[in-house]
């Protein structure tokens, strides 16, 4: 396993330990560093560590994973989650972050939003001094008059890129619509920019997650630690 890779695991696996008690249910996020969370679920589940746990999943990925690992799922419709257990793009100091960059923002950020709290893991990679530096905010944009909505976007100062799947067509999220990759560079006032971005009809969500996490659990090689929002 690479180096950043075991401090994913070491993040998600600390989350599960400090977030998760038995009869909770979880919001279970996308990515390589949430499907670490689902293994941790699984393994505590197995052994009897954990009873009664389900999870709500953002993706259809992570759906197939928590099957495999035995971690019982449930709608949003059944079950509201506890807490919810996901990954991110960029982290700022005040725990709001960039996330969508896997593809599954839209769904990700209902869940999170219907959630008791979130909690974001990640490798230390992930930690910026201000949103945008490094990445791209991606948009879920619905297919319907894309052309305009991405014309809309790039008004705000981007140029938005429709992100492409692996056979070079547009990549279609699970709810079937495109994603913008628009890079707006150090984003001052990420509160406005979401506001601006969701004021546009067919931009359906943003990949900025601003006032939503609670905490983040970061690992690197300064060790472990949980960074409290503010
Ligand atoms: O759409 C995907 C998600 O927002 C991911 O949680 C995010 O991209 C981080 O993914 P990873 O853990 O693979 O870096």
């Amino acid at each position: 396993m690479s180096e950043s890779e075991g401090f994913k695991r070491e993040a998600a696996y600390a989350a599960v330990d400090r977030y998760v008690r038995s009869g909770m249910t979880v919001g279970l996020g996308t990515g390589s560093t949430a499907v670490w969370v689902v293994r941790r679920l699984g393994e505590k589940l197995a052994s009897g560590d954990l009873k009664d746990v389900v999870g709500v999943p953002t993706s259809e990925r992570t759906a197939g994973e928590a099957r495999e690992r035995g971690v019982p799922l449930a709608t949003l419709a059944e079950a509201r989650p506890d807490v919810t257990l996901d990954g991110a793009d960029e982290i700022s100091p005040e725990v709001n972050v960039i996330k969508g960059l896997g593809g599954a923002l839209l769904r990700e950020k209902i869940v999170a939003f219907a959630s008791g709290s979130l909690v974001i893991v990640a490798d230390g990679s992930k930690l910026v001094g201000r949103l945008g530096e490094r990445t791209p905010v991606p948009v879920e944009v619905e297919r319907f008059g894309a052309d305009a909505t991405l014309k809309a976007l790039a008004a705000l100062g981007c140029e938005p890129k429709l992100r492409p799947g692996e056979d070079g067509s547009p990549f279609i999220t699970d709810g079937g619509n495109y994603t913008a990759d628009c890079y707006f560079g150090e984003i001052e006032d990420p509160a406005r920019l979401e506001a601006e971005i969701k004021s546009i009809p067919g931009a359906l969500e943003c990949g900025l997650f601003i006032g939503l996490a609670r905490a983040a659990v970061v690992s690197d090689a300064g060790g472990l630690r949980v960074l409290e929002a503010r």
